[in-house]
């Protein structure tokens, strides 16, 4: 079968697959013909073909994509423009998600009541949730945050391989081998996908042990709905309740007084239980500078692993294994070994970087019909954001735009809707956006964990409104050149 046939018989099979109301089925087809119009036949069968529709309890507009590396796709390339023609093909305001088969099976399977804070849904990923917060059924053995990152998807270097040996350790060991474990390294070198491997890997076992991988701002979260409900005695049976428990960037809670302490006092019992602790940052334990001094007694007390950024030989394994996921879902993508091999000696900085640099080229070319050629990649490569020299993070942006506009970084991630801080929060989120490969997101998720559809909003409004007002562009630029030092 040809692959537009291929593209044909998934669009039949996706029908097939829809659930919703007739007229959200209708708008669909519409919406679909037309991004298949102005996408093109390549990207349509590779992605748009694959996603299906239904329509939720709320109303809203749920499209499924088979799994997250889809989803992140679909939010980054198609989600502004599957917006605006839903809008003008259906009368009225809906609300669109972008979503993947796990999370709504997993929605479907929370009762109504279970609420939607982070820590429920957290807790029935590890399968320790349980009244009065949740009552749903564990999901399946070993499923993790991120399904694809497992420890056969992990590729090891000189950089990572006492962090893979001792999360492979910790995952296959009973009794601690050291506890707590405390991986660091800068962003996008793997602690995420080595934290989310070691819980996979423990659901899988057959020691029947209990893994809650959860990020540090979600128990911040959970811990405070808990003291807004001035109920925590769930909040703790629910945290404590597994055998390995995996807090990721925990740098995010360090100097948040109150959590700290019920954070300190979560890892002492389960510790004191035997129970194993992962832990995730950017931060050396000696760099956790505003960190209570008793986390930093606790992780002097256990392994404190650094992990680095990849060298040529592990970015070119990262990259393979990259290419063969992608290909799961672009059979046809072709990436000889010498593109291969020049993206893996210009873009140096993490794996993430990496990975975001590949995506953009395989969306690119095949946007442009175009083969994965050493031209087509140079090419790209100048219009990325991504270079050689000095890579920008979404921290760098926000301490840059806090700078210039003379507020706290903590202002720009808050929740005020001062007018005063607005606007820096949506010229920082733009940045965010033009200049670091983060998905919308991940970009929303760092400032102070909001809805992508916000970074989206933020990111047009200073699109459309930098060519008609030029102080706003001086303030950009004034940005963009503090942050190239
Ligand atoms: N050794 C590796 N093998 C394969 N993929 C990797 C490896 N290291 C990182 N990656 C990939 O790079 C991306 C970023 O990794 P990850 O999110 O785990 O980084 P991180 O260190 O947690 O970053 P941050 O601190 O910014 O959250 C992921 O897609 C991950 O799969």
């Amino acid at each position: 079968m040809g692959f537009l046939q291929t593209a044909n018989a998934a669009v039949r099979a996706s029908e097939a697959d829809m659930i919703g109301s007739g007229s959200v089925l209708d708008v669909w087809r519409t919406v679909r013909a037309r991004l298949r119009a102005e996408y093109g036949d390549i990207l349509y069968a590779a992605e748009i073909a694959r996603l299906r529709v239904e329509e939720d309890r709320q109303g809203r507009v749920c499209v499924i994509c088979p799994n997250a590396f889809g989803r992140a796709w679909a939010e980054d390339n198609l989600g502004a423009r599957l917006r605006a023609i839903w809008a003008s093909v259906e009368a009225g305001p809906r609300d669109i998600v972008i979503t993947t088969e796990a999370t709504m099976s997993r929605e479907t399977a929370e009762p109504a009541h279970a609420g939607s804070g982070a820590l429920d849904r957290a807790a029935l990923r590890s399968g320790a949730a349980r009244a009065p917060l949740a009552a749903a059924p564990a999901p399946a053995a070993g499923e993790g945050r991120e399904p694809r990152f497992t420890f056969d998807t992990f590729m090891v270097g000189s950089a990572n391989m006492m962090a893979a040996t001792a999360a492979r350790a910790v995952a296959n060991a009973s009794a601690p081998p050291f506890n707590p474990v405390y991986f660091h390294g800068d962003y996008g070198v793997g602690k995420t996908h080595l934290l989310a491997a070691i819980a996979h890997a423990v659901g899988l076992g057959e020691s029947g042990r209990k893994a809650l991988y959860l990020t540090a701002e979600e128990f911040l979260n959970g811990f405070q709905s808990a003291l807004r409900a001035r109920d925590v005695q769930p909040f703790k049976d629910q945290v404590r309740d597994c055998d390995v428990l995996l807090v990721d960037d925990i740098h995010f809670i360090a100097g948040k007084q109150a959590t700290e302490l019920e954070f300190l006092q979560t890892l002492a019992a389960l510790m004191a239980a035997d129970k194993q602790v992962v832990l995730a940052s950017h931060c050396a334990p000696g760099e956790l500078g505003a960190a209570d001094p008793r986390l930093r007694d606790i992780l002097a007390g256990g392994f404190a692993c650094p992990m680095n950024g990849p060298d040529l030989d592990l970015r070119r394994k990262i990259l393979d294994c990259k290419i063969a996921q992608a290909r799961r879902h672009c059979p046809d993508l072709e990436v000889p070994e010498t593109v291969r091999d020049f993206l893996a000696a210009r873009v140096t900085s993490s794996a993430r970087e990496l990975e975001g640099v590949l995506n953009n080229i395989i969306v690119r070319t095949a946007y442009m019909n175009r083969a994965v050629t050493l031209e087509t990649v140079e090419e790209a490569l100048g219009e990325l954001p991504v270079k050689a020299e000095k890579r920008i993070t979404v921290d760098d942006i926000q301490k840059a735009a806090a700078a210039h506009f003379s507020v706290t970084t903590e202002d720009l991630v808050s929740k005020s809707r001062t007018k005063t801080l607005v606007r820096p929060r949506h010229i920082a989120m733009y940045l965010a956006k033009t200049m670091t490969t983060r998905s919308l997101p991940d970009i929303g998720r760092r400032f102070g964990g909001r809805d992508h559809s916000t970074v989206i909003h933020a990111v047009s409004k200073i699109t459309e409104a930098l060519s008609r007002d030029a102080a706003l562009a001086e303030d950009v630029e004034a940005i963009r050149r503090r942050l190239r030092g």
